[in-house]
């Protein structure tokens, strides 16, 4: 099967088909086949994987990913996209390896699966991280197009602008390697942001992490990223938030609750402070903790120390 050149693409104004592009299905198609040539390279598909594609649209990325996959297995929202698609697969050597799935991605039972490769909606970029690091059995990994400031956060280190608690949810569970910008010009319409390309590669084994633990102290600290996590505690709301949660903990355990969890959670936070870190050496001086600075290690020393004692984070189930 030949390689698409740019005029196989599909590049009109606003429409294809005959059918409008809409916003709210956040309908931008990657018109520029270098860009889809070097996203079909980073995947490193083998011939007997099984590939999900989220939105697959007219099928510009489809097209080549049937040409190196065992079977494409493609969600996609829009019943006048699915009809394009079947029409443009239909009469080719591929069409017995896809499978197009019509419906809202995030509401989808997911197949076992071995790559997802997508120029995603990014209108639902944080559902679909999250959905695809989930998924067990654990898939090799995901090559996904996003807005680019999203993909900054998800790959940013800490003492980074865009180190947010979405980094540090998704490198919990996942390397990420930012691998291609991708300028506004090369999608039909072109949108008003940058986009680029991440690679996830989920931990294997699962880190085991107790997650509604770990994802409730992030949004109490990454909720103000650059405030010292003491006066985070100190805040009333947050105070209030761990009385009751450790009450609701000490109940389901049926222990004696503590007296003041406000003040066993400010001694462990003076605790961790006080302990040495490579980075502070064996200084003896305390230096206030930040979310904004904190790395994963020190992230989960936290979330085991706050454990240990008995105080709670997680949202009500
Ligand atoms: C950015 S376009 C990408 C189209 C195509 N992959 C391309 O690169 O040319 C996003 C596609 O996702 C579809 N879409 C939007 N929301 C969706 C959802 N929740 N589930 C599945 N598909 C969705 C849109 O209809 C659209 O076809």
């Amino acid at each position: 099967m030949p390689k698409p050149t740019s005029s196989s693409i599909m590049t009109t104004s606003a429409r294809v088909g005959g059918f409008a592009l809409t916003k709210s299905h956040g309908q931008h198609l990657l018109n520029n086949p270098l860009v889809i040539d070097n996203i079909i390279t980073k995947s490193e598909i083998r011939p007997s994987d099984t590939i999900i594609e989220i939105g697959p649209g007219t099928g510009n990325l489809t097209m080549r990913l049937l040409e190196k996959a065992a079977k494409v297995i493609a969600y996609e929202v829009d019943p006048r996209m699915v009809v394009a698609l079947n029409k443009r697969v239909r009469d080719t050597p591929y069409a017995k390896k896809l499978q197009i799935i019509q419906g809202d991605f995030l509401k989808a039972e997911l197949p076992r699966f071995d790559l997802c490769v997508a120029n995603c909606p990014y209108n639902i970029s944080s559902g679909i991280v999250f959905k695809l690091l989930a998924h067990t059995p654990i898939p090799r990994h995901f090559v996904l197009m996003f807005q680019k400031e999203f993909s900054m956060r998800l790959a940013a280190k800490p003492g980074e602008t865009f180190y947010s608690r979405i980094s540090v949810n998704t490198q919990l569970l996942a390397k990420v390697q930012h691998l291609i910008k991708v300028p506004r010009t090369c999608f039909t319409p072109p949108p008003k942001v940058d986009s680029s390309v991440v690679k996830i590669t989920p931990l294997t084994p699962r880190p085991s992490i107790p997650l509604l633990e770990w994802d409730g102290l992030m949004k109490v600290i990454f909720n103000r990223k650059n405030k010292t996590i003491r006066s985070i505690f100190n805040q009333k709301v947050t105070k209030k938030a761990i009385e009751a949660k450790h009450l609701k903990l000490c109940e389901s355990l049926k222990v004696k609750p503590h007296d003041d969890p406000v003040s066993v959670a400010l001694e462990v936070i003076d605790k961790l402070e006080s302990t040495p870190t490579p980075s502070r050496g064996r200084s003896s001086e305390k230096a206030s903790m930040r979310a904004a600075k904190l790395d994963l290690t020190q992230l989960q020393n936290m979330l085991n120390a706050f454990m240990e004692k008995g105080i709670s984070f997680k949202d009500d189930e």
